[in-house]
């Protein structure tokens, strides 16, 4: 294994990111009123994606309490091929999405997309990417994915580990 390569995390926008899902936010997002108009409704800003075997099949909420990594080098990623995965920060907690298109993994190809803490993203199904990765300890993640039959988690080790780097300015 060589020594790591930085890669500069990029801003967070649908057009960015949509190779590999969708970003969770109400900023840019169409909306209708609802409850009276009461309440407005950001609708549809990610699909849940569940394939694979039926019996057993659902979605499912988690809250992943996470710790960052140090030192901030990712040497493993995955993929989930049955199902989308979600992660919307609930206490503030930036955190970094390292991504690399869906198909057969191609190092050259990862992105590093600087995720605010109040945003969230959707993985595709099959979308390679780091495992949560907070920039600051005890950071609280609504999860939204699959729990079913099958192997719905593949890795996949870099040849060469990146060190995902803060934009400057
Ligand atoms: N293992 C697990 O549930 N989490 C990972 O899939 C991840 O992307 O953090
Ligand atoms: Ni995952």
């Amino acid at each position: 294994m060589t020594g790591p390569r930085n890669l500069v995390a990029e801003p967070l926008t649908r057009e960015a990111f949509a190779p590999f899902g969708e970003v969770i936010d109400a900023r840019g997002a169409d909306s209708f009123p609802i409850n009276q108009g009461r309440t407005e409704r950001f609708h549809a800003l990610a699909a849940v994606e569940l394939l694979g075997e039926a019996e057993g099949l659902r979605g499912i909420l988690s809250i992943f309490r996470g710790q960052p990594l140090e030192p901030l080098e990712i040497t493993l990623m995955e993929r989930h091929p049955l199902g989308s995965q979600a992660f919307v920060a609930i206490n503030d907690g930036a955190f970094l999405a390292v991504v690399a298109p869906p198909g057969e993994f191609d190092e050259s190809a990862v992105r590093v997309f600087l995720v605010r803490g109040d945003q969230g993203v959707n993985y595709r199904a099959g979308t390679w990417h780091a495992p949560l990765l907070p920039l600051k300890p005890d950071s609280d993640y609504l999860v939204v994915d699959r729990q079913g039959q099958g192997n719905n988690c593949d890795e996949v080790t870099l040849d060469t580990p990146i060190k995902p780097v803060m934009p400057t300015g």
